[in-house]
């Protein structure tokens, strides 16, 4: 599996690309939410949106879905194709009427279906979003009545998306599902309202700080290189490949 994120910063990052992540398995892409700078992202990378797949959905913020509006329109009307579009159930009506319908509506294309194939997902279920791609959703805390969801990927990576620290599940996710790599958002300043900030994240076993990959990071993420624990920050635009097996990750240069 390759993995490449588009970006690694903050909703207010002006250093970094927002925290939006490219998966490609069997020559098949999915993005990982699409933030505002999703598609500038893309183009400096030389990838066209229509080499992507399917996207997921982790919840409604601009950060995570500001590109959507662009994807969709350039999806329908430059590419002809129609993205699968993976949400949990019960973001599906929010993101249309309180985020893209203002944009996307136009009588003869009235709904979110009409720019997607739209696969409701219920947190807990298992899903192929692509050949030997399997997602589940686990609905995590991020801000009081909003829902925000985490994934975990073919059984043994997970994804926080936005969340604040819980120990208990973090903990859980190693001993109970085998979670054997770890992608969490890190605010590298406390306090962490609505984050996990990285004095909560030193505080995990060693065991999970070797696997996890800390992102959606602000903007004097250099000053902390090295003041980490055993936890290492994921960097934007580097190809990384991850064992299918052991889940472990290598970054690796392309030509
Ligand atoms: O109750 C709130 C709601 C929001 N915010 C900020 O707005 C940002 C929205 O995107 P984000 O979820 O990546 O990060 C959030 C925070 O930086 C906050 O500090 N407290
Ligand atoms: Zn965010
Ligand atoms: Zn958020």
């Amino acid at each position: 599996m390759k993995l490449r994120m588009l970006g690694t910063g903050s909703a207010f990052s002006k250093v970094f690309y927002n925290t939006n992540a490219l998966l490609t398995k069997n020559e098949q892409t999915l993005m990982i939410d699409c933030g505002n700078t999703a598609p500038r992202a893309l183009y400096e990378l030389g990838i066209s949106l229509s080499e992507i797949d399917a996207v997921l959905i982790s919840h409604i913020h601009a950060d995570h879905i500001g590109g959507l509006e662009e994807f969709a329109f350039q999806m329908k009307f430059l590419h002809g194709r129609m993205p699968k579009l993976y949400i949990a159930d019960v973001l599906v009506e929010p993101l249309w009427e309180n985020a893209l319908k203002g944009g996307l509506y136009q009588e003869e294309f009235p709904s979110l279906e009409h720019y997607f194939d739209v696969y409701p997902m219920k947190p807990g279920v298992i899903y192929e979003v692509l050949p030997d791609l399997k997602i589940k959703l686990i609905q995590t805390r991020h801000i009081p009545s909003k829902a925000s969801f985490s994934l975990i990927i073919n059984e043994g990576f997970y994804y926080s998306a936005d969340a604040i620290f819980d120990q208990e599940m973090l903990l859980s996710l190693e001993r109970d599902e085998q979670i054997k790599l770890f992608f969490h958002d890190c605010q590298l300043h406390p306090p962490g309202a609505v984050h996990a900030c990285l004095s909560q994240l030193l505080t995990l076993p060693s065991s999970i700080q070797e696997k996890m990959y800390l992102m959606h990071y602000g903007d004097d993420q250099k000053e902390f290189i090295g003041r980490t624990g055993l936890m290492q920050f994921i960097e934007q635009h580097t190809h990384y490949l991850i064992d299918p097996l052991t889940f472990s990750i290598q970054s690796v240069k392309m030509e």
